[in-house]
């Protein structure tokens, strides 16, 4: 099972790598990969296993993170409604968006990351997410609320890309506006 030793941290450079496409149909080796990054959310959120093996509760993982450069992400967290969003995806990509974009008021933080960098980070408040399910199928999940906060932070990191990039240098809680071009 994976553990808190697995994940790599700031400094790493695979994390400002862009990660390579897996190869459709999943074969069995990425398919193993993925279903343990699952594991390991599901079990960073149980009180007794994340007390026991010291792991950090975690609501996305991305491939990258346990030093592997590919395009595979793992979401387990819950919707407003309290609806469960439990996903391992190959090579997903954002295909649409809103215009409208939102951010966690408290920030984010992540596994990769171990201080807390303070600031609002822009993400599109909807998102359609297309990728490849661990059965082979390919999906298209459109998104709100917390699972669009989390695929897009996943798929970032595919791109090398950490959630304090996204963070406004001069002031850090500005309320990212959608500012609609003047034409
Ligand atoms: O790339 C993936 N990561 O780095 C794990 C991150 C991913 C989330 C950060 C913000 C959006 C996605 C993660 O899950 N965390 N980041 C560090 C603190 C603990 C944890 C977290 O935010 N937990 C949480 C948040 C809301 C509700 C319940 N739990
Ligand atoms: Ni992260």
């Amino acid at each position: 099972m994976l553990t808190m030793k697995d994940i790599v941290r700031e400094g790493n450079p695979i994390l400002r790598e862009r990660a390579t496409n897996v190869e459709l149909p999943p074969q069995q080796e990425d398919i193993q990969i993925a279903k343990e990054m699952l594991e390991f959310l599901k079990n960073s959120q149980n009180p007794e296993l994340a007390q026991k093996y010291n792991l950090r509760p975690g609501v996305g993982l991305a491939c990258p993170q346990i030093g592997i450069p590919k395009r595979i992400i793992a979401v387990h967290t819950q919707d407003d409604q309290g609806e469960l969003y439990s996903y391992a995806l190959f090579n997903p990509k954002i295909v649409s968006h809103s215009v409208k974009v939102t951010y966690l008021e408290g920030g984010e933080g992540c596994l990769s990351v171990d201080r807390d960098v303070p600031g609002y980070v822009p993400r599109y408040a909807k998102v359609t997410v297309r990728g490849t399910t661990i059965k082979g199928e390919q999906v298209d999940l459109k998104l709100k609320g917390m699972p669009a906060i989390v695929f897009q932070h996943e798929i970032d990191h595919l791109d090398g890309i950490m959630f304090y990039d996204r963070i406004n240098k001069e002031n850090p809680f500005t309320p990212p506006s959608t500012v609609i071009l003047n034409r």
